[in-house]
Parts: structure tokens; C-alpha cells; sequence
């Protein structure tokens, strides 16, 4: 208050002798909202300048041995936190170790306490040779701070952190992880989750958050290797079931590591307007149930194959595309009958000067009315099976002895004529379409419940062959249903945005805000994507 006061004084004077900006200062000095700010400034200096810091910790102790000068006491400020770090022990000569500081948490905030910093004390209590559960017995009867005396690590390595971000391929549970260092540390995830690696120190455990983030603090998480690693005990433990594995987590084999935790718990802590008619071709050939002839599907790539070949993380990054780039494919799937192509061709007809499909090749012959290229490309069989064998349809399939396909070549067409590409995709043909190329945003159209299934599907027809269509029945629905649980399972971690289709307006209203996004806003997509790697 005096300095404030003596301050304003001085101004003033100075006012007086015509000194410029003075009075435009003094005026500010004596501004109510200025005093008040000034004041609260100067008694934050004031509490700082007299160390008058809450709460007062204890006084390091005295009677240290002459040799101690490697020591280091560190005093922290306990709250409900858990600490973040982890202790190991060295089974040989029984000294405890800092294993791990989470990333985040109040060890690493603290900066003092570093992974391979050796613990002496807790709390004045020597731990050498105390088995890891008494050391954090000891610490957690501590209250308000916990004294740790520790030989800091000599040699801190140098570790240059690279920015990484990865979809999880597969779920995953700490809690069903028995090999986890520190179960209370671990962070679990679903598949699809973005998380961003802070921390690829360890081999076998890395520190991530779940993007958005709104924790300071990492958790722990298997690394690429460990799991899969996990993956691949499962698999051979397993009698040969697709698919099977991916929830493999509670299945797996005791670690080698020998960490503990130190907290309380835990001290680690187509229609007929030339819509072109894929809507006749791939969605019917699925329909193995009304077909009459037994129908088939393929893809470049089945997504069975994928669980086999790929990685438990995908790294992404961030993309915006360009306003000169092509545009992102945009896929839609879904158990069959959900919708998926009445909300394609709505939103083409909304605009189809933005929107188009890709025009589909078949073997059948052409009606009096269609037109080859506009309707469909009409090919010859020998044309057709050797399209397949240079790999150049996205899926292909058989319906009453014809063959049907969406070639890459008439979805990039769309594409290079500056439209959006709209495409319906049997789930097993989501693997041939994530390519650097098409940059696919894959939307999943789910069935809502079943009571507003049969609400809004009062008026509906199923479409169950090219010709007969019937309203539906409940089993649709449940076959729905069912058909969506296994699709879900299968690719939840492919899709870039769900859309529950119950009221039809308002999915299409959604479809549309997804498609703009899509096209406009930065999404997290394959890092292969945008770095192209020999295999993409
Ligand atoms: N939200 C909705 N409310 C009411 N009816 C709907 C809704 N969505 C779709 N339908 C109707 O359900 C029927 C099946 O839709 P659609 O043909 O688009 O299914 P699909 O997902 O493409 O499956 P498939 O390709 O096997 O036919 C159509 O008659 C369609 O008009």
C-alpha cells in the first residue's frame, strides 16, 4: 500500500512538471480497478518475498552422515492424487528403485524424482531390503507431505520424444491385465480411442492420454511390441476363430517385469434418375437369406485378413485437406436393410451437382432404356474376371448369375471431376478402401432400438429382391440387430462417424454435417495416408 501510494505521489509530481504521459499514467494510478489489481500484485510479491509458503514442510533432518552429499531429500505435498511413480526391486541386493514417473503426475510435476533414482527413505523409514507392499505401507501412513531420501540416478538417459498419435486397433483393460506393472496406473481403452504417446521410454509399457485429453496425467498402456506379443500367445492358444483374439486381454501370460506400485493404492499410480445402380448390385449380392441363387461377395482385401497382418495401434495424424485436393471418398455402411443406401441416394438427390456415385461394371445385359456408362458399365465376363485379377474393383459380386463390381477407376472418376463420391460398402470391403488415394471417411449407419425400429419402420418395405418388396417383420429387426453387434465388433475402430438412423430427416440432416466436416475440418486419419509407406 505504501509503495502504491508512495508511487502515485512521485506521478503526481511529475504531472506538475508537465512531464509527458504523466497525467494519462497518474489518472491510470488512481483508477479503482488499477489500485486493486496493483495491490493484490504487490501482497503476491510480499507472501513471495517472505517464503510465507502453505503448508510449511518438515525440516530436513540433521543428523545426515558425513558421505550423504549424493543424496537427495525431496518433501512432496501429499494430496488425493496417487503419486505417479512406480518402485522395483532388485531381488540381489535388495535396494528399491524408482521403476517409472508417470508422465503428469505429482512425481514428474514435482521434477524431482526420477525412473532409476535409488530410495533410501520413506518418511524416515530405511527401505533396503523391505519387500515393495511394506514400502507403500509406509508411505501411506504419511500425512500431508512424504519424505523420500534418494541417490538420484547418475546417468539420466536422453530420451528425444517423438510426437506419436495411434488409433487402438483392439480393446483394452488394465484391470484384466494381469501383467501390468500397476493396474491403478493403467489406462484402458476401446477400440477406435486416439491416443496420444507421451512416453515410449519402456519397451513393454508406454505412458499415453486419451485424446480429447482433459487429465494432466499419462497412464500406462502396452507397448506396439507387448502387445503383440499378447496377441500372438493368444492366438496360438486358440483353436482357429476369426476375429476371436481381439479381446484377448485377460488371456494373458504373466509378465517378467517385477514392478510395484507405491501410492496408497498404488505407487504407479441407385434410382431410376441415373443414380447410377449400385444399389441393384454389391447391397443385393449380400442378401444370402431372399436371393434365390447363392450369392457372394468380394473384396480386394477381406478384413479377416486384416486382424492377422496388422498392428494392435495405428498411427494418425491430423489432416485437413487441401481445398485444390480431391475430395475424401465418402463410405457408408451397415447392416443390411438399416438404410444405408436410402440415406446415399437422398443425399445425392439433395445435390447432385456436389454428390455422385461411382458408376458400377456388370456382366448382365443392358434394358432397352440403360446406357453403358451411365447406368452401368456393361462388360463381358472374360472383361470382368480380369478386372478382378488386376486387383481393380473395390468389391465385386454374384447376384443371379450376373457379376457386379465398383471399380477404383469409376470412384476415382467421380473424384477427379471434382465431386464428392458416395459409396454404400459391404463392412468387409472397408479394408480395400482405406488407401492414400481415396482418404475414405468411413460413416457407420446403425439401427437405433428396436422399439423405434418398428415405430419408424412402420411404412417401410424391405427390398428383398430386385422385384418383391414387403414391409418388415421383427425378425428383420433382430437380424438387424444382430447383424450390427457382429459389424460393430469387427470395425467399430474404421468408422469415422456413427449416424443412428431412427428418424430419417434427421439422419439425413446428420449425413450432410458429417460429409462437410469430412471434407472441411481436420480428422485423425492412417499416417500411411499422408506419408506413404512401400505397403500402402
Ligand atoms: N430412418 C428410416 N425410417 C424409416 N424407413 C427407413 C429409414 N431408413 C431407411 N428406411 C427404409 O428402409 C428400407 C431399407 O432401406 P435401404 O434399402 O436403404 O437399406 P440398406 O441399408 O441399403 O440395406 P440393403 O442394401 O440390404 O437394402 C427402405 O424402404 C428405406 O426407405
Amino acid at each position: 500500500r505504501q509503495i502504491l501510494a508512495d508511487v502515485t505521489e512521485e506521478v503526481k509530481q511529475s504531472v506538475n512538471r508537465n512531464i509527458d504521459g504523466a497525467e494519462v499514467l497518474h489518472s491510470l494510478l488512481n483508477a479503482a480497478w488499477l489500485q486493486s489489481l496493483l495491490k493484490a500484485l504487490l501482497s503476491a510479491h510480499d507472501t513471495v518475498a517472505q517464503k510465507d509458503y502453505e503448508p510449511v514442510l518438515p525440516p530436513i533432518p540433521e543428523d545426515l552422515p558425513e558421505d550423504e552429499e549424493a543424496t537427495r531429500i525431496v518433501c512432496l505435498v501429499k494430496n488425493r492424487q496417487p503419486l505417479g511413480a512406480t518402485i522395483k526391486r532388485n531381488e540381489v541386493t535388495g535396494e528399491i528403485f524408482i521403476a517409472r514417473v508417470i508422465h503428469g503426475g505429482l512425481a514428474d510435476r514435482s521434477g524431482l524424482l526420477h525412473a532409476g533414482d535409488r530410495i533410501i527413505e520413506v518418511n524416515g523409514f530405511p527401505v533396503d531390503g523391505m519387500e515393495p507392499e511394506q514400502v507403500i505401507q509406509v508411505q501411506a501412513r504419511s500425512q500431508g507431505t512424504i519424505m523420500f531420501r534418494v541417490i538420484p540416478i547418475t546417468e539420466r538417459p536422453v530420451h528425444n520424444q517423438t510426437m506419436l498419435y495411434v488409433r487402438a486397433m483392439v480393446d483394452y483393460s488394465p484391470q484384466q491385465d494381469p501383467t501390468i506393472p500397476c493396474a491403478d496406473a493403467g489406462m484402458s481403452f476401446r477400440k477406435g480411442d486416439v491416443l496420444e504417446i507421451v512416453d515410449q521410454t519402456d519397451v513393454l509399457w508406454w505412458q499415453a492420454k486419451k485424446l480429447p485429453s482433459s487429465t494432466a496425467c499419462a497412464g500406462l498402456i502396452p507397448s506396439t511390441s507387448l502387445l503383440k506379443r499378447k496377441q500372438r500367445e493368444f492366438w496360438w492358444s486358440q483353436s482357429y476363430q476369426p476375429h476371436a483374439w481381439i479381446t484377448f486381454y485377460s488371456h494373458f501370460s504373466p509378465s517378467e517385469e517385477d514392478l510395484m506400485a507405491i501410492d496408497e493404492k498404488c505407487v504407479e499410480a441407385g434410382k431410376a434418375s441415373f443414380n447410377p445402380g449400385f444399389r441393384r448390385s454389391m447391397r443385393l449380392c449380400r442378401r444370402r437369406t431372399h436371393s434365390i441363387t447363392q450369392s457372394s461377395c468380394h473384396t480386394r482385401c477381406p478384413s479377416s485378413c486384416y486382424s492377422a497382418l496388422n498392428g494392435p495401434y495405428e498411427e494418425v495424424v491430423r489432416y485437413q485437406r487441401h481445398q485444390q485436393d480431391t475430395h475424401r471418398l465418402i463410405a457408408l455402411s451397415g447392416p443390411s436393410g438399416v438404410g444405408v443406401n436410402e440415406l446415399r441416394r437422398r443425399l445425392i438427390e439433395m445435390n447432385p451437382n456436389i454428390f455422385q456415385g461411382p458408376v458400377p461394371h456388370t456382366t448382365r445385359t443392358p434394358k432397352a432404356y440403360e446406357e453403358s456408362g451411365r447406368e452401368y458399365f456393361f462388360t463381358s465376363r472374360e472383361i470382368f474376371n480380369h478386372m478382378v485379377y488386376n486387383n481393380r474393383f473395390l468389391e465385386y459380386g454374384e447376384h443371379k448369375g450376373n457379376l457386379y463390381g465398383t471399380s477404383i477407376e469409376s470412384v476415382n472418376d467421380v473424384l477427379n471431376s471434382g465431386k464428392i463420391c458416395v459409396i454404400d460398402i459391404e463392412p468387409n470391403a472397408i479394408q480395400a478402401v482405406r488407401t492414400h488415394e481415396l482418404r475414405p471417411y468411413i460413416i457407420y449407419v446403425k439401427p437405433p432400438p428396436l422399439e423405434r425400429l418398428r415405430e419408424t419402420r412402420q411404412d417401410s418395405y424391405i427390398i428383398t429382391n430386385y422385384y418383391v418388396n414387403r414391409p418388415f417383420k421383427d425378425e428383420d429387426f433382430q437380424e438387424m440387430e444382430e447383424a450390427a453387434r457382429k459389424i460393430e465388433s469387427h470395425n467399430w475402430q474404421f468408422f469415422d462417424h456413427v449416424i443412428v438412423n431412427d428418424e430419417l430427416q434427421d439422419s439425413c440432416v446428420q449425413l450432410l454435417t458429417a460429409v462437410r466436416k469430412a471434407q472441411d475440418e481436420p480428422q485423425w486419419v492412417p499416417a500411411s495416408w499422408i506419408r506413404p509407406t512401400a505397403e500402402s
